[in-house]
C-alpha cells in the first residue's frame, strides 16, 4: 500500500487532503503522528515553501511526503497576503485576526475592485533527496466579501465570495469546495501525475 505523510500542521488542510486522497486507498498519515518541529517557511514563493515542508517531513519520517503551501492573493494588494497568508496579522495570529486585518485593509476598496484568488501548490517528494518532486498548482478565483459568512472550511473561507454561487467558500460543504477549490484542482493534477510516474 502506498504510504504517505501529509506535511502540514493545518487541521483544515488535513481534512480536505484526506478526503481527496481517500478513494485511492493509500495509507495517509498526518505529520502530527510524529512529534517534530514544523519546517521554517523561508522561501519567497509557494513552490519553495511547499518543497521545504515536504523535504522536512520526509527527512523526519523516512516516508514519501506531500506538502501544501497555499494562500490568498488579492489583486488590489498586489498579491498580498500571498505566501504570508497564515501570518498576515502577525506571527501568533489566528484565522479571525487575519480576516479582520484583510477586511480593514480593504475597507475603502469598492466591491468591483475586490478580486482575489486562492492558490495551492502541492509538492510530493518520494524521499528527502528526491531530485524530481511532483509539483502541482491549483488556482480558484473569487472576490473578497465585506463581511464574513458561513461556518465551514477554514482560513479566509468566510470572506472568499464566489460570484457564480452567490455565497462564500465557508457556505459550501467539503465536497462542494473540493470540486472548485485550488486544493481540489492541485490534488487532481497530482494524482494523475503520480499515477503516470509509477
Ligand atoms: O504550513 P502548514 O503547516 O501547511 O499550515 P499553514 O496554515 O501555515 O499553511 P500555509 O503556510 O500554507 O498558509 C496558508 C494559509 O492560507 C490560507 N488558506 C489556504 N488555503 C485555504 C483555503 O482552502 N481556505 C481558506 N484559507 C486558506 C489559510 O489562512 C492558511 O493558513
Ligand atoms: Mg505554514
Amino acid at each position: 500500500m502506498q504510504e504517505l505523510v501529509l506535511a502540514t500542521g493545518n487541521k483544515g488542510k488535513v481534512v480536505e487532503l484526506e478526503a481527496l486522497l481517500q478513494p485511492f486507498g493509500w495509507n495517509v498519515r498526518p505529520q502530527s503522528a510524529w512529534h517534530f518541529a514544523e519546517a521554517e517557511e523561508t522561501g519567497l514563493t509557494f513552490i519553495e515553501n511547499a518543497i521545504l515542508k515536504a523535504r522536512h517531513a520526509a527527512q523526519h519520517t523516512g516516508l514519501p511526503a506531500l506538502a501544501d503551501d497555499s494562500g490568498l492573493a488579492v489583486n488590489a494588494l498586489q498579491g498580498a497576503p500571498g505566501i504570508y497568508s497564515a501570518r498576515y496579522a502577525g506571527p501568533e495570529c489566528n484565522d479571525q485576526d487575519n480576516i479582520e486585518k484583510l477586511l480593514d485593509t480593504l475597507k475603502d476598496t469598492a466591491p468591483e475592485q475586490r478580486q482575489a484568488s486562492f492558490h495551492c501548490v502541492l509538492a510530493y517528494l518520494r524521499h528527502a533527496n528526491d531530485p524530481t518532486p511532483i509539483i502541482c498548482h491549483g488556482r480558484w478565483d473569487g472576490m473578497i466579501a465585506t463581511t464574513p459568512q458561513g461556518e465551514q472550511g477554514f482560513g479566509y473561507d468566510p470572506v472568499f465570495w464566489i460570484p457564480e454561487l452567490n455565497c462564500t467558500a465557508a457556505q459550501l460543504s467539503t465536497a462542494q469546495k473540493q470540486q472548485l477549490s485550488h486544493r481540489g484542482q492541485a490534488l487532481r493534477q497530482f494524482v494523475k501525475q503520480l499515477q503516470a510516474s509509477l
